[in-house]
């Protein structure tokens, strides 16, 4: 059967797979060490795989990073810093990366990267998405949905203009991050690490049958777009005064409805969910985002449809 409206893409040889963006996420440096050993399992035909470890510094000191967020470096202005040894650690790698995957948005750019993570919420399997646009992400994560059915995992989308970051991946034309847990920072958990696995696993099988002319026909795909960012409640100082309350704790990508539960203080007072309407809240009570003035942030589901596709 063919589409008419099929859009077309370049056959996608070119794939890196990227573990210790964040060095104490462990899934994904212990899968990319393990890769880099011996590549059979991430060798397609057709596909270019190449595991690397992007910071391995703080892999090194299992720290999420050395002088700041690699997975926030990737802006413009930092990839075109002078500077040299004088910048901060990871923007010098984020150069480095960019010189080796990309240049970002250019023709030579690497045709997609994963990017490994792990979160102390309980999220389970996500996929997070940077684009809606991008119909081969799309079609991916459709394929990969159905591919590991009944298990489940979730599409994030993150094009939120102020809450959306430069990531490491994004040197690529079509960015993937994948982000399982919970998994404390600095653990492995055998469930976490081979759910990640899987994932890998049909995503690289999605790009091979791409690549060997497969048509993918038209479809849709549920996510999770990004809306909003909740702080912890603060004093005038500026310090906590409330954890997450305990129902919602855990309970990321249920519904979070007015006058739910969200928060409760240190002397045991509820606080409530204030919005208009029911949204789906996810990264709850995160370890990482205590820095980043983030308890959770807040997702609308919506239906996304993606075109067929298939290769030029
Ligand atoms: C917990 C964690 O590190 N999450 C990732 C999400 C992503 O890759 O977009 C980050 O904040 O960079
Ligand atoms: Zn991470």
């Amino acid at each position: 059967m063919s589409f008419s409206g099929s859009a077309s893409f370049a056959e996608a040889t070119r794939v890196a797979i990227f573990g210790g963006t964040h060095g104490n996420e462990m899934s994904g440096v212990t899968l990319v060490n393990l890769w880099m050993k011996n590549k059979e399992e991430i060798q397609r035909k057709r596909v270019d795989t190449e595991p690397f470890i992007t910071n391995p510094r703080a892999v090194e000191k299992c720290t999420r990073y050395v002088d700041t967020d690699l997975n926030r470096a990737f802006t413009p202005e930092n990839l075109s810093a002078p500077g040299g040894d004088d910048l901060p650690y990871e923007v010098q790698r984020a150069q480095e990366i960019n010189r080796i995957f990309g240049p970002k948005g250019s023709p030579e750019a690497y045709d997609v990267i994963f990017d490994l993570h792990n979160t102390t919420s309980n999220m389970g399997c996500t996929l997070i998405l940077e684009s809606s646009k991008d119909l081969f992400n799309l079609q991916m994560m459709n394929y990969i949905k159905k591919a590991i059915a009944p298990a489940s995992c979730l599409v994030l989308l993150n094009e939120h203009p102020l809450l959306k970051y430069s990531t490491s991946r994004s040197v690529a034309k079509h960015p993937v991050g994948l982000e399982v847990g919970p998994q404390p920072q600095g653990v492995l958990r055998s469930n976490i690490f081979e759910a990640m696995r899987v994932i890998l696993k049909h995503a690289l099988d999605f790009i091979e049958l791409f690549n060997e002319g497969m048509e993918f026909p038209p479809c849709t795909v549920e996510v999770f777009r990004v809306l909003e960012r909740i702080d912890y409640p603060r004093d005038n100082n500026g310090n906590i005064i409330a954890m997450v309350h305990p129902n919602l704790q855990d309970g990321d990508w249920e519904p979070l409805n007015p006058g739910d539960p969200m928060f409760q203080t240190f002397d045991g007072k509820t606080i409530h969910y204030q919005g208009s309407s029911t949204v789906y809240p996810t990264f709850i009570n995160e370890a990482a985002y205590y820095e980043k003035q983030q308890a959770f942030v807040t997702t609308r589901r919506e239906t996304l449809v993606a075109s067929a596709i298939r290769k030029a």
